[in-house]
């Protein structure tokens, strides 16, 4: 199988053009190519696929086997492959994703390579029940999940994928390790969540780090980055735009207030490229 290893912050991905669906064994062949001794390394595998209702089609399993709806990374890694390989023309296009529809796309090419990718993230949905997490409530924001005794505050938000962004006095001093895992797999979330540590620092700038679901902590989160953004703004401890900073570098997101939608501005680059057996 041919691949080409990618990233996006430094969450990084084995991505795979060419076929037609997803395979059979895609859950069985990411656990394998994506372990970091024993594999290729990285935190997902995503294939682009043909769309019947947009230019491509984007699909995403993480390192654990377990397909996610939506990867921020991910699709500006996507829209980069598409566009230095020849296969997308111009500076626009569309992506179809599981969970979060066709999310249009738009480019900054220079000397022919992609540098920068904007993607228009749809609107976050705030109802507990779709995010979904078991709390009856629009929006979810300032309610308590314990875990070991310890509770914590948080907002949820699904950005087509579950997210839970808690805010904490210094993230970077922070246990993701001891927490992330409990939280990510507390029955109030009933398909797990991503979970978002977040420190704001000013109106315009937040430090975030994010266990994700199914691949544990990763440098960066491009959904998460978009759901503390609207946390924060919902809070009303951010303006409705903002960097968010994270482990592998910075995200520009700005949730519009006319449309709704969330925009999400970052770079995507290529490792290398190589073949594997599948
Ligand atoms: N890293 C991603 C999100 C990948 C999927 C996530 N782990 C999930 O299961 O929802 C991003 O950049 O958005």
């Amino acid at each position: 199988m041919e691949f080409t290893k990618m990233h996006g912050l430094g969450n990084d991905f084995i991505v795979v053009a060419g076929e037609q669906a997803l395979p059979d064994n895609a859950a069985e062949l990411a656990i394998r190519l994506c372990h970091r001794f024993f594999g290729i390394g990285a935190d997902g595998l995503v294939y682009i696929l043909p769309s019947e209702k947009a230019d491509f089609r984007m699909r995403i399993i993480n390192s654990d086997g377990s397909e996610a709806e939506q990867c921020g990374n991910a699709i500006r890694c996507v829209a980069k492959y598409v566009h230095d390989n020849g296969l997308a023309s111009g500076t626009k296009l569309t992506i179809e994703t599981l969970g979060a529809g066709v999310q249009p796309v738009v480019l900054q090419v220079e000397d022919g390579q992609v540098a920068q990718v904007t993607v228009d993230m749809g609107r976050p949905i705030l109802n507990g029940l779709d995010v979904p997490t078991t709390i009856d409530a629009n929006p979810v924001i300032g309610h308590s999940v314990e875990v070991d005794g310890r509770e914590f505050k948080f907002t949820a938000v699904s950005m087509g994928n579950p997210h839970c962004v808690i805010y904490v006095d210094d993230v970077a001093g922070f246990d993701l390790a001891a927490w992330g895992p409990k939280l990510e797999t507390h029955p109030l979330f009933p398909r797990k969540i991503n979970v978002e540590f977040a420190t704001v620092h000013s109106r315009g700038q937040v430090d975030m780090r994010v266990w994700e679901r199914g691949a544990g902590p990763t440098l960066a989160c491009g959904t998460g980055a978009c759901a503390t953004l609207v946390s924060s703004a919902l809070n009303g401890l951010t303006d409705r735009e903002a960097t968010i900073s994270l482990a592998g570098g910075d995200l520009r997101i700005r949730w519009d207030e006319t449309s709704d939608r969330v925009y999400m501005t970052g770079p995507a680059a290529v490792v290398y490229a190589g073949t594997v057996d599948a």
